[in-house]
């Protein structure tokens, strides 16, 4: 069995500027628009454009793990397939070793698919129930035409120790084996081909736990034993934490922080991952107070939030400049905007509803009169306008809502840590308002 050398230095992977871009138009007719009059040819082409992944770049270094974690629907599965190109990217570079897969001929791609695998979650899914194990993990030898028949036997033979299932099994049908050992079957006949990269797609997910353990494990044996490069993509950061080296976390179509695992959920960043981290369930019951679980569904990837995209459910998001609020009177500003939005309270009348949320008069006059105006909305039911004046008034004008942070390293001295939040934006100096406000 091949290792493997590591004594190169270069990543083995590297994205730049990936996006992947869907049309989401339907039916035949789907995104065209047609003349006035209905007569002449539709004149305009105007799908919706599902941004499922935006301006990606990473690397992954030859026998890491990356982890890729992310709600679902903020585009893990999308980048993977873009990644081994069973999607073709909108724009961008996917260089594996000095190849860049995007500028491959088809031909040129099918000769590099073999160094470059991928398990699905699904762990049924990929075996056909017609063939028998053996010849299930011989086709992909098959297809490169790699060894004879002898010699295909004899390597799925080893290739089925390796993953831990007996030799003897080479005879058996699928439906014969657990969902565990299926999905072992799925890595033997991945690993069939001598791959460098694998990308294991929530490979666990659809295991029971105590199963799950022992393919993590066995991942972990087969990534030494075969000098293997992973992308591992999961929503469980129980997984992720066991697996990775380094850890990317995606929202809404792109990286927001990424870094060293240990550091990374030790000492989270970006408000997005903090959430994420603070809703794993906690074992101790007195701790479960401290948590502030994620609120509210992922925004449509077609029409993302403007700036940092995860504002509109940033329980950090930053206070405007031109306003002159405490730390503590723009929590409470922030609090009641976002409770307008859920309408997560009964308004009875101005008085009470003032109370609940602030503190006294806030010391700008404008944020003043501009809470004052939505109370008095709220309380005679029009909700939407209060909303709608809190957003104009406050979120619009917050820098996340103005300006994309990029992803940077976070300035403390840890070259491995990339973030995009404004809080960490090496070259933005935030006045302390707007510090103290996103760190609440
Ligand atoms: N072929 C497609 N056409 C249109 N939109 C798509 C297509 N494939 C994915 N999307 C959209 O792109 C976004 C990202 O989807 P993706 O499956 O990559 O997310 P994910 O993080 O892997 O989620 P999950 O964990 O649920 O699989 C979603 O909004 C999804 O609806």
């Amino acid at each position: 069995m091949r290792t493997v050398s590591r004594s190169e230095t270069d990543p083995l992977v590297r994205i730049s500027g990936l996006s992947k871009h869907f049309n989401n138009s339907s039916g035949l007719f789907g995104g065209y628009e047609f003349s006035p009059d209905g007569l002449s040819f539709p004149f305009e082409y105007d799908p919706d454009v599902v941004r499922a992944v935006d301006d990606v770049s990473f690397q992954i270094d030859r026998g890491e793990t990356l982890g890729l974690v992310g709600e679902s629907g903020c585009g893990k599965s999308t980048l993977a397939r873009v990644v081994l190109q069973l999607l073709r990217p909108t724009e961008g570079d996917i260089y594996f070793d000095d190849d860049n897969l995007a500028d491959l001929s088809d031909e040129a791609l099918r000769q590099r698919r073999k160094d470059i695998q991928i398990i699905f979650q699904d762990p049924q899914s990929s075996l056909d129930p017609r063939m028998k194990v053996g010849s299930i993990i011989e086709e992909p030898m098959q297809a490169h035409g790699m060894y004879d028949a002898d010699g295909r036997e004899e390597r799925t033979k080893e290739l089925l120790d390796a993953v831990g299932l007996e030799p003897q099994y080479y005879d058996r049908y699928p439906h014969e084996f657990s969902g565990g050992q299926r999905q072992r079957v799925n890595l033997a006949r991945a690993l069939s081909v001598d791959p460098e990269f694998v990308v294991l797609d929530e490979p666990t997910s659809a295991l029971d736990v105590s199963i799950q353990a022992q393919i993590l494990n066995t991942l972990d044996d087969l990534q030494d034993e075969f000098g293997l490069t992973y992308l591992f993509i999961s929503h469980d950061l129980s997984v992720i934490r066991h697996i990775s080296d380094r850890v990317a976390v995606m929202y809404l179509g792109e990286i927001v922080e990424i870094g060293d695992v240990e550091v990374l959920f030790e000492d989270p960043k970006h408000p997005y991952t903090r959430a994420l981290l603070s809703s794993i369930p906690v074992p101790d019951p007195r701790n479960r107070g401290q948590r502030s679980v994620l609120v509210g569904d992922v925004p449509s990837p077609i029409n993302p939030p403007s700036g940092c995209r995860f504002r509109t459910r940033c329980p950090s998001l930053i206070a405007p400049e031109e306003y002159d609020l405490s730390e503590d009177e723009w929590t409470n500003v922030r609090d009641f905007t976002r409770a307008v939005d859920r309408r997560s309270f009964d308004a009875e009348d101005v008085d009470s509803v003032y109370e609940r949320f602030l503190d006294g008069p806030l010391s700008d006059s404008t944020c003043e009169s501009v809470v004052y105006e939505a109370i008095e909305l709220i309380v005679t039911d029009r909700w939407e306008e209060a909303s709608e004046l809190l957003r104009r008034q406050f979120a619009a004008k917050s820098i996340c809502a103005n300006t994309a942070p990029s992803l940077e390293q976070s300035g403390d001295n840890d070259p491995s840590r990339e973030v995009a939040c404004h809080l960490h934006q090496p070259n933005e100096s935030l006045t302390t308002n707007q510090e103290t406000g996103g760190r609440m």
